[in-house]
């Protein structure tokens, strides 16, 4: 327990956001369009979200492929990862693919899959500009994953 009068919010520190860039077999990858806040409404995005504290990170992206599209993933290795605008945040994003049933739509307003060449057609999250150039490279490179992947701990 901290002493007396200690106890308040803690420092703000930086956080990690994950999220993942699911494949289908025609080496198409999952976007989806978020709703909200307002200022987001719109943009295209990887699905995931902010990892809890004390939560582990690639938990925390099953956690978010449940909720947010009802499906079961296989993680596979890091596409890479940008600061987002709030100082000390991270977006990491994973491979990865659906196991089983296709995504629902619950937390966005609209699912696309998309090819390569079809990366340019939506407007995606600002900070996500180098993911998707990277995205880009590996979809049009030769097969960048083995299935299945056993990613190791990212030693964050
Ligand atoms: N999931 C995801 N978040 C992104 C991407 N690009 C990007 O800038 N972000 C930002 C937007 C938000 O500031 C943050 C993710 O927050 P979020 O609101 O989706 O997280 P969350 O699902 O945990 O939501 P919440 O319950 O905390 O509201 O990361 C992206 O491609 N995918």
């Amino acid at each position: 327990m901290p002493a007396a009068g200690t106890a308040g919010p803690p420092a703000v520190r930086g956080r990690l956001v994950v999220a993942v860039a699911l494949l289908d077999d025609e080496r198409r990858v999952l976007a989806a369009r978020r709703r909200e806040p307002p200022a987001y409404a719109g943009m295209w995005e990887f699905p995931g979200g902010k990892v809890e504290p004390g939560e582990d990170e690639l938990a925390a992206l099953v956690r978010e492929c449940r909720e947010e599209l009802d499906v079961e993933i296989e993680i596979g290795p890091p596409l890479g990862e940008v600061g987002l605008a709030s100082p000390g945040w991270i977006l990491r994003v994973w491979f990865g693919r659906v196991t089983g049933r296709s995504p629902r739509l619950l937390d966005h307003d609209e699912l696309r899959w998309l090819a390569a060449g079809e990366l340019d057609d939506v407007r995606w999250m600002p900070a996500d500009g180098p993911l998707v150039e990277k995205l880009r490279d590996a979809l049009t490179g030769p097969d960048p994953i083995r299935w299945p992947h056993r990613p190791g701990r990212s030693g964050a």
